[in-house]
């Protein structure tokens, strides 16, 4: 990084470039999943790994709720809770997550339980809540910047999958319609407050560093189930079996 100071727009290019590089649409395994190349377990282990990572997101915007130091901010904040929590049970984006693997054929105390979760999963989704609880505010804010690029994702993944597989419906689907309304208002703010208090070389370069730290964590969610349960399909013990789970 250079120590000049950037323009909000300025900063605000170099983000979306850090995505256009590196957010985990271009992973591999994202491609074989929107594409129908994989199978019904290996969407499966798909699902149940990526429960961790939506189950601890309202655990990680707890703890930032947490340190928000206005009402607006927290006001803001709170709303990401509801979204992922819902106001009472069986609502909201975890909720509706477990539909995902309830069509998939998955026990759903197994997916809660954890158990069959990879190891490469559950320490990029705990290095993502670890980030949030103790870097700044200002990069535990931009680290939720990817959700800048996942409405086109998401687009891309529910057409795929519609179509590509007899096993998904739009009802498995469902998580993912309110987050193409969720996500947009989610960035848009987040974008905001990081264009108008990154005002230093050294915050840029933390905000820039935070987007890539969490673009790190989605795409080694994704390493770990490409080396698991792509050909040549390496498990670790313990983890999500397809054939004894369907
Ligand atoms: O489907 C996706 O590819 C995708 C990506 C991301 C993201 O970019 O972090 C999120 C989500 N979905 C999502 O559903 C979600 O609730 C979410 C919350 C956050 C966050 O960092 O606070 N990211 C994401």
């Amino acid at each position: 990084m250079t120590n000049r100071i950037l323009t909000p727009d300025a900063l605000e290019a170099a983000l979306r470039a850090i995505g256009a590089e590196r957010y985990h649409n271009l992973h591999p395994f994202h491609r074989a999943l929107h594409d129908g190349k994989l199978n019904k377990g290996q969407v499966q282990a798909w699902a149940l790994n990526r429960y961790y990572y939506q189950a601890s997101i309202p655990a990680k915007d707890a703890s930032l709720l947490a340190r928000l130091p206005t009402t607006e901010l927290r006001r803001e904040w709170r709303r990401r809770l509801e979204d992922h929590d819902g106001t009472q049970p069986g609502t909201g984006g975890v909720a509706r997550w477990l539909k995902l693997t309830d069509g998939l054929g998955l026990d759903r105390a197994y997916v809660e339980s954890l158990e069959g979760l990879l190891p490469g999963t559950r320490f990029a989704v705990e290095a993502y809540v670890q980030f949030v609880r103790e870097r700044s505010i200002l990069e535990a804010i931009a680290s939720s910047l990817t959700e800048l690029f996942s409405p086109t994702i998401i687009s891309e993944r529910v057409a795929g999958m519609l179509g590509n597989y007899d096993f998904i419906t739009e009802e498995t689907l469902a998580y993912f319609k309110p987050r193409l309304t969720q996500a947009p208002q989610d960035s848009a703010f987040a974008l905001a407050y990081v264009r108008e208090h990154a005002r230093t070389p050294e915050q840029q370069a933390a905000v820039l560093n935070a987007l890539k730290f969490k673009c790190n964590v989605l795409w080694s969610m994704l390493d770990a189930l490409d080396y698991a349960y792509v050909v040549p399909a390496r498990i670790p013990p313990g983890a999500f079996r397809p054939d004894t789970q369907a």
